[in-house]
């Protein structure tokens, strides 16, 4: 795209939003600063590099499209090659099965720093940070419950497995410099009601509270809340109250999927209450469609009203942003292109909403106003803007990271 073009359109747009009491440089500034975690489980699937099995746990990828990474390298490659076309400097998230085994297998009660090493010093050479998750599911000893489970031997398991994930997000805080952020999501729950629902919340509680005890510098834990698993519909250990009453209670981050929500639910109404009692949010940003059906991100309502609502309550800076979606049915790589920049412009559009005069307007009972700025500030020229931050990061600039991807796809992907 001409370089003159996209600056006489931002020119425009600036002084615009000026007008409004935005400033468009500062907004580029906050989001060029703001990192996204990207989810290495987009690359393959969600299968990772211990067993090569189906997904069990609650959760389904779906599709068939071709160029799937099979390996640690495939994986890195693609990651690399994502970084060229997102503007700003991003984060990889990282799930315990994507360890560099050197082709052992090694059980999950059984794995250590040594097994993300390499990924320690991928991440070092690639100028990006880590973050980290435990993984209950798919693993002969998941079933329908991992960490509330009745069983001693196998509630222990996951306890040991847990408690060794978050000494190995610590050494890669350490070795980063700035702390991991490690989601704890997991599966249990049940595919029919019942009785002692009681029972299963107290044993969560007391495993979580066990894992937690080892104080560890280098990590910041987060907890995963959910709606309900695919098989495990009628009752979730780990539901949103559960969690919010955990995380407020332990003073801990509480990890906001904006698909484990019922459909008819805005997720933004939930961030002004979690931000008085938790303190900070962990983001998966992700897309449901009729379902926790993990399609990819894109700019819809949802995803522009939480973005604003943290900025519009001053929080974006107590909130970790990461995506969490797989989609196996188109082209992978395109799929975190789509979803880092819609994501983006998210939070391009909430730090550009006229939030001072919002508030003014809505502090002299003028609803008119705020209204009608609201709704003028939909149509402001924002794509003007994004257009900008993205060539000022020499990343491609609209459409045209399109033709990268499907280069990429013809050298790389489509010999897979
Ligand atoms: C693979 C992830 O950990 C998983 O998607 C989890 O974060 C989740 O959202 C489960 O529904
Ligand atoms: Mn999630």
């Amino acid at each position: 795209m001409k370089t003159d073009l996209i600056e006489k359109a931002y020119a425009v747009a600036k002084e615009r939003y000026a007008a409004i009491g935005v400033d468009t440089d500062e907004a580029i500034a906050l989001l060029e600063k703001q990192q996204i975690s990207l989810h290495c489980w987009q690359a393959d699937d969600v299968v990772g590099f211990e067993r090569n099995d189906a997904l069990s746990g609650g959760i389904q990828t779906t599709g068939n499209y071709p160029g799937r990474a099979r390996n640690i390298d495939e994986v890195r490659k693609d990651i690399e090659f994502v970084k060229t076309l997102i503007a700003g400097n991003h984060r990889l998230n990282l799930h315990e099965i994507y360890g560099d085994f050197g082709g052992k297998f090694v059980d999950r009660d059984q794995c250590g720093v040594e097994h993300f090493q390499s990924w320690i010093d991928w991440a070092k050479a690639n100028n990006m940070k880590l973050d980290f998750n435990s993984t209950s599911f798919s693993h002969p000893k998941s079933g329908s419950l991992s960490l509330s489970n009745p069983d001693q031997a196998i509630r222990d398991f996951w306890i040991e497995h847990t408690k060794r994930c978050r000494r190995i997000a610590d050494a890669m805080g350490k070795a980063q410099g700035d702390p991991c952020i490690m989601n704890i999501w997991v599966h249990d729950g049940s595919k029919d009601v019942p009785v002692q629902r009681k029972k299963y919340r107290e044993l969560l509680a007391d495993s979580l509270d066990q894992i937690m005890a080892e104080k560890l510098d280098g990590v910041k834990n987060c907890f995963e809340a959910k709606l309900f698993g695919i098989g495990l519909e009628s009752y979730t250990v780990g539901s949103h109250d559960f969690y919010t009453a955990y995380c407020a209670t332990r003073k801990q981050m509480y990890t906001l999927d904006t698909g484990h929500y019922e459909q008819t639910e805005n997720v933004s109404d939930f961030v002004s209450t979690l931000l008085m009692y938790v303190p900070e949010l962990m983001l998966h940003v992700s897309r449901p469609v009729r379902w926790d059906s993990d399609h990819v991100t894109i700019m819809n309502d949802q995803t522009l009203d939480l973005f604003k609502e943290l900025v519009r309550s001053d929080a974006l800076d107590r909130a970790h942003v990461g995506l969490d979606y797989f989609d196996a049915s188109i082209n992978r790589i395109g799929a975190y292109i789509v979803g880092t920049r819609a994501t983006q412009k998210c939070i391009l559009q909430a730090l550009l909403e006229p939030k001072a005069l919002l508030r003014e307007y809505e502090d002299n009972g003028q609803y008119f106003e705020r209204l009608a700025l609201m709704e003028e500030a939909k149509s402001m020229p924002f794509g003007a803007v994004f257009d900008y931050f993205n060539m000022k990061n020499n990343v491609p600039v609209g459409e045209e990271y399109m033709a990268c991807v499907q280069q990429y796809e013809k050298d790389v992907t489509s010999k897979r």
